[in-house]
């Protein structure tokens, strides 16, 4: 693990789980997959290109009728626990006294990105959000609270986390692309990233 990177109030945690860590937390999101499968989120607009599922008390759900979040799975399910081992992660980075709440799997095949947007539908902000990147490399691009303005983005690797917190917490970031196949932790490929949120 190297020192923190300090950008535009985002805190990125280069390395922080070694190759072990990360193994044995895909093995977990397994688990959490057997249970919750992933799906794919559809919005007014069409489907998105990343499919999601979740852990912990809420997921997060987008259809026709909106996106919220939920304690049901689309299949009605409620969610798996959240693993201890992404908690650990919290404890270590967010300095914040409450638990995450939700635990976002996302998943990036071939093509996949996320458009630039806020993480604003929860009630507390005083907490950040904390992503946790395993997988090929994603091209992660950070913006501004207010809609423009410059942007700065930076590859995340497989094992990096970002705090999205204090200036940072309603700042707008996306992932603009992944460079599929450019890591070998996942037998197909493919970027997997963690967000773990306290929503209520
Ligand atoms: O995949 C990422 O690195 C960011 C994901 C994200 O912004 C989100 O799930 O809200
Ligand atoms: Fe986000």
């Amino acid at each position: 693990m190297s020192e923190p990177i300090r950008q535009k109030g985002f805190v990125i945690h280069p390395g922080f789980l070694d190759r072990a860590a990360q193994v044995k937390l895909v093995a977990r999101l397994r688990e959490v997959l057997a249970i919750a499968p992933l799906f794919t989120p559809r919005t007014r607009r069409g489907p998105m290109s990343v499919r999601m599922s979740a852990a912990g008390k809420y997921g997060w759900i987008s259809d026709t009728r909106g996106y919220r979040y939920d304690t049901q799975h689309p299949d009605g399910m409620t969610w798996p626990a959240i693993p201890d081992e992404v908690t650990a992660i919290w404890e270590a980075v967010s300095d914040c006294p409450r638990a995450p709440e939700c635990c976002l799997v996302n998943w990036y095949g071939e093509g996949a990105r996320m458009g630039l947007h806020r993480d604003e539908d929860e009630a507390d902000l005083t907490c950040p959000v904390v992503s946790v990147s395993l997988g090929d490399e994603g091209l992660f691009r950070m913006g501004n609270v207010e809609r423009g303005g410059r942007t700065k983005s930076i590859w995340l690797k497989s094992g990096d986390v970002v705090v999205m917190g204090g200036a940072a917490r309603l700042a707008h970031h996306g992932v603009d692309r992944i460079r599929f196949g450019s890591s070998t932790l996942l037998p197909n490929s493919g970027r997997i990233n963690l967000t773990l949120r306290v929503v209520t």
